[in-house]
């Protein structure tokens, strides 16, 4: 048996697919091979808008699965909808790293040495809400397009000899991405959670798989699971899982669209699961924030600690100060 492993083609993805396909392998025993799946977002170049978001991304590699074309998916948690797909399951969230996101500048440059109406380009209403918030005389910049793309707008950040002149100050990225095609080296400054509260999920990966390939719940007779559900059993991160589902359950009970200026960042403490969450007007004039802490460290214990900040949020006057429905 070959497990395939269906990826997209860009260097973050290929990067982390094959990061779980050694460990997979590591741990499985068996041949793990990679699969690129071309996605209706990499072959077209219009609005991201037009195409549904970053779901499209997703929707390849979910269609690759239920047509057996693989066997195995990696998505950055962060881009999958919060809705379920039928016949799939997220069979496994490896143990996340950094959750931050990162200011990348020209010149070493921290966030309060960027001269008044200095450019910073970031895609995400997120992070834009919350930059605008912390220095409002800041100009952002609405950008897409991978990392390298990205860096490449700010004046000796491309890493390559060939330096584009670059139109930005700086640009706004998750650390986890940077750290996963090894550029952290561009970081200037790593925005700590109260500046910045990352996106639900960041910083983790879903690994998904056909829902009869996948490890079932304890208690139902383990030794007779086959080889690559045990495998992803082993890469499953139960901390990790645990405060993803109750980032995610914030965007859900929210019924946030993929542009809504949400943020969500959960950990485990002990016998503790704590909760912070924030949804911003995206011109930085206005949020709401709220945190809550729960005892019940299961996945229905997480998604009710979820709900209840949503609602909490909402009780504030969270659906007043933006469109959550926002999508693009
Ligand atoms: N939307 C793009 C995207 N999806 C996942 C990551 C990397 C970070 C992660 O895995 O959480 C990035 C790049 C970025 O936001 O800078």
């Amino acid at each position: 048996m070959t497990v395939r492993i269906g990826t997209r083609a860009s260097k973050l993805a290929l990067t982390q697919s094959q990061q779980a396909a050694d460990q997979l392998a590591a741990v499985g025993g068996f041949p793990v091979e990679l699969v690129r799946i071309k996605t209706e977002g990499d072959l077209r170049t219009g609005s991201l808008s037009q195409m549904g978001g970053t779901g499209v991304f997703v929707a390849a590699l979910r269609d690759a699965l239920l047509e057996n074309a693989c066997d195995v998916a990696v998505h950055s948690l962060k881009d999958l909808p919060t809705g379920t797909a039928l016949g799939l399951t997220i069979a496994a969230t490896p143990k996340r790293v950094d959750v931050r996101d990162a200011l990348c500048a020209r010149d070493g440059l921290k966030l309060v040495d960027l001269p008044a109406g200095a450019r910073v380009g970031t895609g995400s209403p997120r992070r834009a809400a919350q930059l605008r918030a912390a220095r409002p005389d800041l100009d952002v910049v609405d950008i897409r397009g991978n990392v390298d793309t990205r860096l490449g707008r700010v004046p000796g950040l491309a890493g390559n000899a060939e330096d584009a002149p670059g139109d930005l100050d700086a640009v706004v990225l998750a650390a986890a991405g940077l750290e996963r095609i090894s550029r952290l080296d561009v970081v200037t400054e790593f925005f700590e959670t109260d500046i910045m509260l990352p996106a639900p999920g960041q910083g983790s990966l879903a690994i998904e798989c056909r829902t009869a390939d996948a490890p079932r719940q304890s208690g139902s007779g383990e030794g007779s699971q086959g080889a690559l559900a045990q495998a992803l059993a082993a890469l499953n991160d139960e901390d990790t899982r645990l405060a993803v589902t109750a980032e995610r359950a914030v965007l859900a009970r929210l019924e946030a669209g993929c542009a809504a200026p949400v943020g969500a960042y959960a950990y485990r403490k002990g016998s503790m699961l704590y909760l912070e969450a924030v949804v911003c007007a995206v011109d930085g004039s206005k949020s709401v924030r709220e945190k809550k802490a729960t005892d019940g460290l299961t996945e229905v214990g997480a998604t009710l600690l979820g709900i209840e900040v949503a609602e909490l949020l909402l009780a504030a006057g969270a659906a007043d100060i933006t469109d959550l429905a926002a999508s693009r």
